[in-house]
């Protein structure tokens, strides 16, 4: 189920405030400026190749490119027999930036964005079917846990891609991981 908690940056060991809602969770994230959005999906197989995928979403990342101006749209697709899957789930461990909006769409599985807003951290456990950007700038970070199952298509208005800054902030090893997050919310 799409959870959102949300922790105060400055005491992450403080229970978080917990919302299953997806009416709910769209509110506080648009409050923020961070569009979060469900969106209809189809059922493709767990290996599907990138191509495919792009092909069977290309009304929809045409869509968001004629709206938003993104060039570029890449596919993220992970599965738990990955033999580099901890490599892949500690490239996106660290608090970082980008210098542009973009644009998440998981089309399978789940996993976490923890977005730094101000004061608090939303940690979004996003799953199929939802949609979440990450604003120019946003502080952020992403754990697909240790057994990773997801299909996410990312959308870039850089036509180089996925290119992160780090902020050297360690906000993000302060925060509970996945695993903690999963067996709390659910
Ligand atoms: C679910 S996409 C992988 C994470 C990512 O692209 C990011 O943190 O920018
Ligand atoms: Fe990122
Ligand atoms: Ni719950």
């Amino acid at each position: 189920m799409t959870t959102l908690s949300i922790f105060d940056a400055h005491n992450p060991e403080a229970a978080p405030a917990i919302t299953h809602d997806p009416g709910e969770i769209a509110a506080q994230l648009n409050s923020k400026g961070v569009r979060f959005e469900r969106w209809p999906t189809q059922n493709l197989p767990a290996d599907a190749a990138p191509v495919e995928i792009l092909e069977a979403y290309s009304a929809e990342i045409a869509k968001l490119k004629a709206e938003s101006g993104f060039q570029t749209a890449d596919v993220i697709s992970l599965n738990p027999d990955n033999p580099q899957k901890e490599a892949f789930r500690k490239k996106f461990l660290d608090e970082h930036t980008h210098s542009e909006d973009e644009v998440r769409f998981f089309v399978r599985g789940q996993g976490i964005f923890y977005l730094h807003l101000g004061d608090q951290v939303f940690a979004v456990q996003c799953q199929k079917n939802d949609l979440i950007s990450v604003p120019e700038g946003t502080r952020h970070w992403f754990d697909m846990g240790p057994e990773p199952e997801f299909t996410c298509i990312r959308l870039f208005t850089n036509p180089e891609g996925w290119v992160a800054e780090f902020t050297g902030d360690n906000i993000a090893g302060q925060l509970p991981r996945y695993e903690a997050l999963e067996g709390e919310a659910v």
